[in-house]
């Protein structure tokens, strides 16, 4: 499946216009968001960086309808989610979105695969599907041997495959992400963003904030946040040539960006020889400066 830009004919699958979020009270108040604007067309896969503190994390959760704005709307599919109820919020998130948590949040007393099939067996998917896509995805990710392990007893690496498993068990429209390779080396990371794809490619929108370079790199689209606003955005390539990062090291600098514009007006990466991304900020993917 083509991914998808906004200004096509379709109606954006996220809306988010004017979201306004702080957190306290003065004197002590931090301001998370100043007035976001965002379209997401559905089947679009957005990267969404930022310097730390800049509201990534905040923006991801209103998406998600975890939290509530101070002002703005946040439409999911056509519908103000902003304006729900907790507990429709709930519902609508279940039916739509995939989370993946910075902080993993996966149920302790849950086997690796019980985690996995939980969101199936919640939406009342059928046994026997429910451990084939199970079983798919721990495959994918390189867990199979830890599937009847208990989540304290991974790495932190395997917990956070185990979280995006879970997020992607349903085949959401949605899949949002905080850090989704964040605790990752380059070979899963290489894994991960692998299987981000292929959900993407399967028409899943996917908007992952990220830290790492070469990841955002694989994007569509780069959001690029800053002291709550969106500052600026960027197609890191064309959205014919989507070069894997399988075999890619994002620790190394031969990036999935380092490849040909496709010349179809996006915008293109630094040329070949500029150093690439390391997700440890000391080289410049993009030409960003700093972030
Ligand atoms: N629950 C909260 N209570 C108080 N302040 C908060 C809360 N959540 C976020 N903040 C503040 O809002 C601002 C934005 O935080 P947010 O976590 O969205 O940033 P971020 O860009 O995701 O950061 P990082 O990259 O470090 O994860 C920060 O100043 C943060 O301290």
């Amino acid at each position: 499946m083509q991914p998808k830009v906004c200004g096509s004919a379709e109606p954006p699958i996220i809306e988010v216009t004017g979201l306004t979020k702080a957190f306290g009270r003065a004197p002590a108040q931090r301001v998370a968001l100043r007035g976001v604007d965002l379209s997401v067309a559905p089947g679009e896969w957005v990267a969404i960086v930022g310097p730390s503190g800049c509201g990534k994390s905040t923006l991801l959760h209103l998406l998600a309808g975890l939290d509530t704005a101070d002002s703005g709307s946040v439409r999911l599919a056509g519908e103000e989610i902003s304006a729900l109820s907790a507990g429709r919020r709930a519902l609508a998130r279940r039916h739509r979105v995939g989370l993946v948590f910075q902080a993993y949040n996966l149920v302790p007393h849950l086997t690796v695969q019980a985690n996995v099939e939980l969101g199936m067996r919640v939406a009342g998917t059928g046994r026997r599907a429910t451990r084939a896509r199970a079983q798919e995805l721990l495959d994918l990710l390189g867990l199979s041997d830890v599937a009847r392990a208990l989540p304290a007893t991974l790495s932190g690496g395997q917990q956070q495959r185990v979280a995006i498993a879970r997020a992607a068990a349903t085949r959401p429209d949605v899949l949002l992400a905080d850090e989704p390779t964040g605790a990752l080396d380059s070979e899963a990371t290489g894994t991960v963003v692998d299987l981000l794809r292929t959900e993407n490619a399967g028409g899943r929108t996917v908007v992952m904030v990220t830290h790492d370079y070469a990841v955002a790199a694989t994007a569509d689209r780069i959001i690029f946040l800053r002291d709550g606003k969106v500052t600026d955005e960027r197609r890191p390539r064309g959205l014919t040539d989507r070069p894997g990062m399988a075999g890619v090291s994002p620790t190394t600098g031969t990036s999935a960006a380092a490849g040909s514009n496709s010349g179809d007006g996006s915008e293109g990466p630094e040329p070949a020889g500029t150093d690439t991304g390391t997700g440890t900020g000391d080289v410049d993917l993009l030409g960003l400066g700093s972030w």
